[in-house]
């Protein structure tokens, strides 16, 4: 901060309007967007540290990314909502850049810039803000943080068993069991498997899996005439939606043989479940399917049992997406978890946890010209680590005593003239009332 004639800024601030009335600004943040004051700042903050804590359990690290990437890093040729609703723009070098709507391609981009630098298998995670330009017609957010696990290296099943083991982890953290959410689980190669049988081009896979995720959103006539825009046989049509609607692993492995990928990889998942201890929160869905071009095995989404919510996280295995951006493929997985329809559902269930502000001390002097005295004692107090809301004005003892009981702060710490000549000062012990004075040397 540079204190000028100018102003606090250091920027000449226009004079007010000869009216003396200043136009208010809209103090709301932009549509679709949110602030977090202090009591959601809390709660944002004890979700991520649980984000971290799983991470940091599941040996994954940290990594980050811009907010702002290259535009090209989004614009896949598959028709994903994603990309429609891209919050895309052109800055002042004239480069299309784009708020991120997603971690992934993010995530792709480092792994291919590190190269040979890093040592397979990579266990990254990352908490970041996404962004979408979505119409406010349905007053929906257009940010949200998301938490995001990615095991890059691994092409067996194991990587998303362990995956999805964290989110259960996760889940068991705050308070949400089995029979609060479940798991939707299905594999990719199932529909892969039907466009292979119609000798469907392999390039339209992306943009026929992205048609079919909107099979609960749309009339099933508006998605068969896009399928057939897209270049799908009628045929081909009709037995995809017929496979989207099997209702278990057994009536999959009749319809198309157990020699199928998509059999062995969703048994050996379901397999793997057992022996980590979480199948009773998986089901097999076969109309699983995300609305991510780049996903090619098994995919997953964590549901609310109620069926009140949209999708809690979601995720799966992208063997391609790197060779997408023009590098080799290496085999990865990976979700992501957003921070609002979690806590949906913590609101729902009656688990929000009660954070209020904690402060060990409050200290006040009990005239102006102890003020420098109080900073005194402040500080020896956080130099043994305390917190210290430090009465930064002389204020009368009945604001302070508010203030304490606001913050919920354990003791009252008062500098008083007389006490202070002796070398002491007071003590209240805000709970109980127990009041005292310590020597300075003595406060701990
Ligand atoms: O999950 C899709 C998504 C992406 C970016 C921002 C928001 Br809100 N939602």
């Amino acid at each position: 901060q540079s204190s000028t004639a100018a102003g606090r800024s250091g920027a000449l601030s226009p004079a007010p309007p000869l009216s003396g009335a200043v136009q208010k600004i809209d103090v709301n943040p932009p549509k679709g967007t949110r602030d977090f004051p202090p009591e959601d700042m809390r709660l944002r903050n004890w979700l991520f540290s649980n984000f971290r804590e799983v991470s940091r359990l599941y040996g994954f690290e940290e990594v980050d990314f811009p907010v702002l990437e290259n535009e090209a890093l989004f614009t896949r040729k598959a028709g994903e909502e994603i990309k429609d609703q891209l919050y895309c723009f052109e800055d002042q070098g004239r480069r299309r850049v784009a708020l991120r709507p997603e971690l992934t391609p993010s995530l792709a981009r480092l792994v291919i810039q590190k190269g040979k630098s890093v040592s397979l298998p990579l266990k990254w995670f990352t908490v970041g803000q996404c962004w979408r330009y979505e119409r406010m017609t349905r007053g929906r957010r257009r940010e949200h943080y998301q938490w995001n696990m990615d095991i890059i290296g691994v092409p067996g099943v194991m990587a998303e068993a362990e995956l999805i083991a964290s989110i259960v982890t996760l889940f068991k953290r705050i308070g949400i069991t089995e029979s609060d959410v479940g798991f939707k689980v299905s594999s990719r190669k199932v529909l892969q498997g039907v466009l292979k049988c119609y000798s469907i081009p392999e390039n339209l896979f992306g943009k026929v899996c992205v048609i079919i995720d909107k099979i609960e959103k749309i009339p099933v006539e508006e998605i068969k005439k896009e399928l057939k825009v897209a270049g799908v046989s009628e045929e081909a049509v009709h037995e995809l939606l017929e496979v989207l609607s099997v209702k278990s692993l057994a009536e999959l492995e009749e319809r198309v043989g157990s020699c199928g990928e998509a059999i062995a990889d969703l048994k050996q998942l379901f397999l793997l479940a057992e022996k980590f201890g979480y199948s009773k929160w998986l089901q097999f869905d076969a109309s699983v399917v995300r609305g991510l071009a780049y996903y090619t095995g098994i995919v997953f989404e964590g549901f609310d049992r109620e069926g009140k919510l949209r999708a809690i996280c979601g995720g799966g295995r992208y063997d391609h997406l790197f060779s997408t951006f023009g590098a080799d493929d290496i085999p990865a997985c990976g979700f992501g978890f957003g921070d609002a329809v979690i806590v949906e559902l913590l609101k729902e269930k009656g688990l929000l946890p009660e954070l209020s502000l904690e402060v060990h001390n409050i200290v006040c002097a009990l005239d102006e010209d102890l003020q420098a005295a109080a900073a005194m004692v402040a500080n020896i107090l956080r130099e043994k680590g305390q917190s210290v809301d430090l009465v930064l004005e002389s204020k009368p003892l009945k604001w302070v005593f508010k203030r304490a009981s606001r913050t919920n702060a354990e003791r009252l710490v008062i500098v008083g003239s007389s006490e202070w000549q002796r070398g002491m000062v007071g003590v209240k012990i805000l709970s109980t009332g127990e009041q005292y004075e310590v020597k300075l040397d003595d406060l701990k």
